[in-house]
């Protein structure tokens, strides 16, 4: 009926504006550290015993409760039953899958990723965005809000540090690249050298040394970034400008890089790119691992991620995520001669690139 059509599109767009909430509740979580304390604790634990083990004051019991519903509604907990001592049933609360992936010391913990995600410099920005859309100006949404763009904010040495929170989240997200490494060894194998550019602190390529001692591994970034890192015999850190050029290598890396920049920056990275593998011929390659949105997928919660991200790429970077038509193009325009896309880990691809 009519009325119900008006009051499911009020539902789903009521849900659109209070989404915010199951973000924060989430940022709350993870800065309150439940999912530690569960973990620690070894089996459910009742709001009472988390309460104390988190050292809340009484008065905010209930307010934990109302946080772990909505938490446990959205599948970051499972409530459980327990008998106490006196046989009476009491609920108690244990980890989820999504849950676990906020246990600090864990290669899986993404709690950084949360922590710079959602930090006040990627949320404050958006009160700029109606003056953003109606300047002529071509700048992203932060520099919009901020007047300086989100690398700048990035590289000021302020004492929040917030270059070594955004490392962190890269590299929390690097480890998850463990379990991808292992399904992709083919990739690697045969490679007496590789470049990771924008490489960050070396978490990406520190992996891949550990699983191939034998190549000669390079982390390529920021003079700022890998100055004062030092390596071993088969892992050195190099300062420079990817788009002036990057140093000679078998294969380069381009991990969660592309997606930062426009097509004229991102085919520079790629020219380089190309012109640091031509000494290898045909044997080179171009490892790109990026997101590579499939618009007939059917998976809506996927392909909504992919799509958040492309907005979080503009408004930050005026960078974006890239369809397989749009890497098709850029890869092409680039000079390669063929590609091959491969899923890996959860939402990104694998784009092997030859020259
Ligand atoms: O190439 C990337 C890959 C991921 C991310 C990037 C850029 O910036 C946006 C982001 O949401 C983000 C913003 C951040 C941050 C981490 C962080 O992770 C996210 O730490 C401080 O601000």
């Amino acid at each position: 009926s009519e009325e119900s059509e008006l009051y499911h599109a009020q539902i789903h767009l009521y849900k659109h504006v209070y989404n915010f909430v199951s973000s924060m509740a989430l940022k709350s979580a993870m800065e309150l550290g439940i999912a530690d304390a569960i973990h620690n604790h070894g089996k459910p634990i009742t709001l009472d015993e988390l309460a104390s083990t988190l050292k809340l004051h009484p008065s905010k019991v209930n307010i934990l409760y109302r946080f772990l519903r909505l938490l446990t509604h959205n599948g970051f907990f499972a409530k459980t039953t327990l008998k106490n001592k006196e046989g009476e049933e009491e609920i108690a609360y244990s980890l989820t899958p999504s849950s676990k992936l906020l246990v600090s010391g864990k290669p899986t913990c993404l709690s950084s990723i949360v922590k710079g995600a959602l930090h006040p410099s990627s949320l404050d920005m958006w009160s700029a965005s109606k003056k953003w859309f109606n300047e002529e100006k071509e700048q992203t949404l932060y520099e919009c809000a901020t007047g300086e763009s989100f690398w700048d904010f990035l590289n000021k040495d302020t004492e929040s540090d917030t270059l070594s929170m955004f490392q962190d989240a890269m590299a929390s997200d690097s480890r998850m690249f463990k379990l991808a490494l292992k399904e992709n060894k083919h990739v690697f194998e045969g490679l007496e050298s590789l470049v990771d550019v924008a490489g960050g602190t070396g978490g990406v390529t520190k992996l891949i040394h550990d699983a191939f001692p034998n190549i000669k591994c390079t982390v390529f970034d920021q003079p700022q970034v890998v100055g004062n890192l030092t390596g071993n015999e088969n892992l050195n850190f190099v300062g420079g400008d990817m788009f002036k050029s990057i140093p000679p290598a078998d294969a380069v890396l381009l991990k969660w890089v592309l997606h930062d920049w426009n097509d004229e920056q991102s085919l520079k990275i790629l020219k380089n790119s190309k012109e640091a593998i031509s000494h290898k011929g045909k044997d080179g390659k171009v490892i790109i691992i990026d997101i590579s949105i499939d618009e007939t997928s059917d998976d809506h919660g996927l392909t909504e991620l992919q799509l958040d991200y492309d907005l979080v790429m503009l408004t930050m970077f005026l960078g974006k995520e890239r369809t397989k038509k749009e890497w098709d193009k850029l890869i092409r325009d680039a000079g390669f001669s063929s590609y091959k896309i491969s899923p890996i880990s959860g939402f990104k691809s694998l784009i092997e690139v030859y020259p």
